[in-house]
């Protein structure tokens, strides 16, 4: 390893609050039994929230933020891993307690890891992310419960996001129509380029409605919560499933009963942090064989580890289509 390495590093002091990219020595870097020379991470929304301090993510300070990582291990005492080996992370905390991946190298729990499938470049990985993942771990969701292509159409909202773009392009790929809720009609081509068939404006779902509407999707893939997500319940169709993921909208749900009494609609959560280790790999295999992957490019943007914090606050305001990968070069 080098003797110092870089990395966005958000601390907080008396005299405040700082977020900058740091020269940081590897005796600093965490607790964990694998190191791991990062070749890409990403910015993801939650990154932003820890970056800007919007929300409470970071769990302790000094913090490396980076919720997801993908590299080449350097050193091990893991069993299971061995230098050369490719691997990635999701949840466990990683960037929110533990030392996260904006950083040229990362130590980490073997057991958070998981090995690369090879169909994916460093890049592709991280691409996917976290995002990419937990819209995996919708769409299987959606399965397990009984929504199949031919049950009818599936809505999927922040569909030009990270999480809502894979969603969408996973479910075009497997045979569903996808009806995609954006609040940037800019983006309608796009989503459509992912295999949306219809697009909705956001402001279809932001007002409080009726605890029943018109029955129209067989499955949902929800990241906003509140007032979208009570809307969304509102209209499922009888024995329909929404999977719910995310916050963008807010932590409150001010629905009714009504959806689950009376159409037996399912509301089925989906934490990606503390996921079972069987789930993450086979959401992992679904994502190398389901997804098409000449369409990853068009959701992605790259910025640098300085560009990070910059990006950061456009992000929260809704203005970064798709996935931001961060590649870190060799030095
Ligand atoms: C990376 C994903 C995760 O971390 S999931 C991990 C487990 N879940 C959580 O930790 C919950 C907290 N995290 C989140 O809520 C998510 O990070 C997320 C699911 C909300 C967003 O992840 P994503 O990577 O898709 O974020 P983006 O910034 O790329 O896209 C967000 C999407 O939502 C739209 N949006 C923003 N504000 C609102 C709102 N008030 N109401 C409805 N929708 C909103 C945003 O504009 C993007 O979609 P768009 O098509 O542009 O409308």
């Amino acid at each position: 390893m080098t003797a110092t390495f870089r990395a966005v590093l958000i601390d907080s002091g008396a005299s405040g609050r700082t977020v900058e990219v740091a020269e940081v020595s590897p005796e600093q870097l965490p607790e964990g039994d694998v190191t791991v020379r990062v070749a890409c991470s990403t910015l993801n929304y939650k990154d932003a929230l820890a970056i800007t301090g919007t929300g409470p993510v970071v769990r302790s300070f000094p913090m490396v933020p980076g919720i997801d990582f993908a590299g080449t291990v350097v050193e091990s005492t893991n069993p299971g891993f061995a230098p050369g080996d490719r691997v990635v992370p999701n949840g466990w905390g990683v960037g929110e307690r533990h030392w996260g991946g904006l950083a040229e190298y990362a130590r980490v729990k073997g057991e958070w890891l998981i090995p690369l499938e090879e169909a994916f470049t460093f890049e592709q990985a991280m691409i996917i992310g976290t995002a990419g993942y937990t819209a995996m771990l919708c769409v299987m969701a959606l399965e397990r419960h009984g929504v199949s292509a031919d049950s009818g159409e599936v809505l999927v909202t922040g569909a030009a996001g990270g999480v809502g773009s894979v969603a969408t392009a996973l479910l075009a790929k497997l045979g569903y129509q996808v009806a995609a809720v954006t609040g940037r009609s800019t983006e309608s081509d796009y989503l459509t380029s992912l295999g949306a068939t219809r697009i909705l404006p956001r402001s279809d779902f932001t007002e409080p409605g009726k605890p029943l509407v018109k029955e129209q999707w067989a499955g949902a893939v929800d990241v906003a919560g509140g007032q979208v997500l009570a809307n969304v319940c509102a209209g499922m169709k009888y024995r329909s499933v929404v999977a719910a993921c995310g916050l963008a909208a807010g932590m409150g749900f001010p629905a009714t009963v009504a959806p689950f009494i009376l159409r037996a609609v399912t509301l089925a959560g989906i934490d990606s942090v503390l996921c079972p280790v069987d789930d993450r790999r086979e959401a992992w295999r679904r994502l190398a064989t389901d997804l098409d992957h000449s369409l990853l490019d068009s959701m992605t943007q790259k910025v640098t580890l300085n560009d990070c914090i910059p990006v950061a606050d456009r992000m929260l305001d809704g203005a970064v289509r798709g996935r931001v990968i961060v590649p870190i070069p060799d030095n």
